[in-house]
């Protein structure tokens, strides 16, 4: 019999982590193997099944990645992904890096981690939101040549308490867009007289309402009509679940950087 493979959580505590101890638990083949905090988290100490409300798990949530771990999912905040991801490329651990808001600096210390350790790192682990910037990359590319010009604008929505913004996800969709139609100049919102709106602009509109967990609107807008791709989580284990995909992809891996699209075979 296979062994399960050990995953430590990263952000045990939180609205994703306790998603992804859930589900890992439940999956045949993983197991929960550390539920990691801050070192001042006030749930140090307590049950990760329990906070997680799938019962005694038997595994502590801790600051501390211990021994036997196969694999690491974050979902914290960037100084947290920071330092995880220093331990796992000193220790050759694979990590699947979710966390969004990231600095250049703090990207870069992250992506050190693939010298050692296999990596990926992306703002969004869903099935549906990484086939819909297929999708994107797809009418950019076609629609780059309509003459009267095309105006693209992504609107996103999420929950009250979300701290980055615009998402992760609304900033890798124009850039996969930019780097089809070639605009230059990234907006975020608009107020007062901008003027006429320019070809070279992308405008990213951030809506913060009630428990919402995440939908991207894709506005393709032309003289005529108006192209609008959406894609809406309906719940958080959505990205949970493509963060397990991702996190056994990377255990067969080698030391390197990985995409999303590679792990979930898309
Ligand atoms: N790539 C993807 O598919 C997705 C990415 N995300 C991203 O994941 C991140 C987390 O989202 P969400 O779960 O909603 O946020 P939460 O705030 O609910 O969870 C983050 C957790 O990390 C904890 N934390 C804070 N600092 C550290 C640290 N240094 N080390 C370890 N843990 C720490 C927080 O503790 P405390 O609350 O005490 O500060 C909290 O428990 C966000 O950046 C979000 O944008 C979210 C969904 C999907
Ligand atoms: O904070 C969230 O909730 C989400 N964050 C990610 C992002 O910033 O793109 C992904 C998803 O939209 C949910």
């Amino acid at each position: 019999m296979t062994q399960s493979l050990k995953i430590g959580v990263n952000g045990a505590a939180g609205r994703m982590g306790r998603r992804v101890v859930a589900l890992v638990h439940e999956e045949n083949g993983l197991e929960v193997g550390a539920a990691l905090e801050y070192s001042a988290s006030p749930h140090l100490g307590a049950d990760a099944g329990e906070l997680a409300g799938v019962g005694h798990i038997g595994v502590p949530v801790t600051s501390e990645l211990g021994e036997r771990v196969d694999a690491v999912i974050d979902f914290s905040l960037p100084a947290g992904l920071v330092a995880i991801a220093k331990l796992c490329g000193e220790r050759a651990i694979p990590l699947v890096a979710a966390t969004t808001g990231l600095s250049a600096a703090q990207r870069d210390q992250v992506l050190s981690a693939s010298h050692t350790a296999p990596l990926l790192l992306a703002p969004n682990m869903s099935i549906a939101v990484n086939l819909t910037m297929k999708l994107a990359r797809e009418a950019a590319r076609v629609l780059k040549g309509v003459s009267s010009g095309v105006d693209v604008e992504v609107i996103e929505r999420h929950h009250r308490f979300k701290e980055d913004a615009p998402s992760g996800t609304a900033l890798k969709f124009g850039q996969i867009i930019a780097d089809e139609m070639g605009q230059t100049e990234h907006v975020h919102g608009r107020h007062g007289q901008p003027g006429r709106r320019p070809q070279s602009e992308i405008g990213y509109h951030a809506l913060r309402t009630g428990d919402n967990v995440g939908e991207h609107t894709i506005v393709f807008g032309m003289m005529g009509e108006t192209i609008d791709l959406t894609v809406r989580g309906h719940t958080r284990d959505s990205y949970a679940h493509g963060a397990l995909i991702a996190a056994r992809y990377l255990c067969e891996q080698e030391p390197g950087l990985y995409t999303i699209e590679e792990a979930l075979g898309l």
